[in-house]
């Protein structure tokens, strides 16, 4: 199904994966281990096309080459990508970020059909579907996370280190959920740190070293191998030591998504959704990601530069807008209504850089102007805000606020 070929990707000068090639099947769980730096977040932002990397080689979804596709379009063939940290919005409710994950063109037939599937597999989120996101527990916003990926239909859902910040019991229940939605015949294409829970749910892994992929195997086969066990799994006594990994200080680089020409609901609902984190008070776990003093202070974006007309959206009823009585253009309204009112009071929604990853990164700044994170804010904003405009603009009276 997924069949990526000799995949490579450079920073500036600065190369971040190595002609990497693997597959995953439908229904088959795949495993990327490898230590902080070897490329793995590269390597599933590229398979989405949100890489803001120089990207080379091919990527394959049932046949259709993805490479070069902008990101709405990737989401289009059948990829969903749960990003690190998450990206949910903590001021929607559990049924707001759900729907919102039904944006896709793909989704929309299946709507009620894949909502019956996620609150089949998360019963949670049934029981919770009114309840504003950044109240629930670090486990519960992945199962949010995870539940809006799979409404956009996918046929491979990609996780980028999922039990990051969780408790040992969260990461177990979330470990197997994957299992659930790998039984409903989506591959899963998983990033991880945790390499035991993952190897133990997994049925294949590959080892990413250094940009490199340097060993694929069978899950089972990796959990015995005793390099395997030094390197990831803490034990192997004698056996040959690669790269040890080291404990991941939890706060990702302030990259975001970049907005492309031209942007489709669709593609700005997925921006969005991966480019915003959640701001959530401690639970039982750690929080995952605690928010830089520096990047805190910000000035409340200016209003959208005004831009041309553009043609209405289609219209759309759907079984769960019934369910809601709300259309997901609604939805994205309130979502850039929360993610402004954020940025107003100074939360700032993508933390700083991890101290290791400042380290790797070259010398030379990025040439990309888009590199500044607020200013990739604000874009984003003002899209969400004009499409959110042309959708109410476009719906009928009862369908208005
Ligand atoms: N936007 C960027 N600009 C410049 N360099 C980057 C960027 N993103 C990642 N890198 C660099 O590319 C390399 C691979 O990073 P990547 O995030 O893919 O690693 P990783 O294996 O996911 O690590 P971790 O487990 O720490 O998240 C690192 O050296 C990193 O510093």
């Amino acid at each position: 199904m997924l069949e990526v070929s000799d995949l490579s990707v450079a920073y500036g000068q600065h190369p971040a994966l190595n002609g990497a090639s693997l597959r995953v099947k439908r229904g088959e769980i795949v495993v990327i281990l490898g230590a902080n730096g070897a490329g793995k977040s590269t390597l599933l932002k590229a398979i989405s096309g949100i890489c803001e990397g120089r990207v080379s080689g091919s990527v394959t979804l049932e046949g259709e080459e993805l490479v070069g596709l902008p990101p709405h379009r990737i989401v289009e063939a059948g990829v969903a990508l749960v990003p690190e940290g998450r990206g949910v919005f903590g001021d929607l409710t559990v049924m707001e970020n759900l729907l919102l994950g039904a944006y896709a063109e793909r989704a929309r037939e299946e709507e009620a059909g894949n909502l019956d599937r996620v609150l089949s597999l998360f019963p949670k989120l049934g029981e919770r579907r009114g309840q504003q996101v950044r109240t629930m527990s670090g486990g519960e916003q992945q199962m949010v996370a995870i539940g809006r990926a799979m409404m956009s239909n996918p046929a491979l859902l990609t996780l980028d280190e999922p039990s990051l910040g969780l408790s040992p019991l969260l990461s177990k229940e979330l470990f197997q959920s994957l299992k659930a939605v790998r039984d409903t015949g989506i591959g899963i294409l998983l990033v991880e740190q945790n390499a035991r829970a993952s190897l133990a749910i997994a049925d294949r892994g590959y080892l990413l070293e250094n940009t490199r992929i340097i060993h694929e195997d069978s899950a089972a086969k990796l959990r015995s191998d005793p390099a395997v066990q030094a390197a990831y799994l803490g034990g192997g006594k004698g056996a040959a030591k690669p790269a040890p990994m080291v404990a991941k200080p939890a706060a990702p680089r302030p990259s975001a998504p970049r907005p492309a020409a031209g942007p489709s609901p669709a593609q700005i609902a997925a921006a969005a959704m991966s480019g915003f984190q959640t701001n959530r008070a401690p639970r039982s776990e750690p929080a995952p990601k605690p928010q830089p003093v520096a990047e805190r202070p910000r000035a409340p974006a200016p209003p959208p530069p005004p831009k041309p007309a553009a043609p209405p959206l289609p219209p759309r009823a759907s079984a769960a807008d019934a369910i809601l009585g709300r259309s997901v253009a609604d939805l994205v309204a309130k979502a850039a209504e929360s993610s402004r009112a954020r940025v107003g009071t100074g939360v700032t929604p993508r933390p700083a850089p991890r101290p290791a990853q400042q380290d790797r990164r070259p010398a030379q700044p990025m040439p990309d102007p888009r590199a500044d994170s607020s200013d990739r804010l604000k874009s984003v904003l003002a899209e969400i805000e004009d499409a959110a405009a042309r959708a109410r603009a476009w719906r009928p009276d009862t369908h208005r606020k």
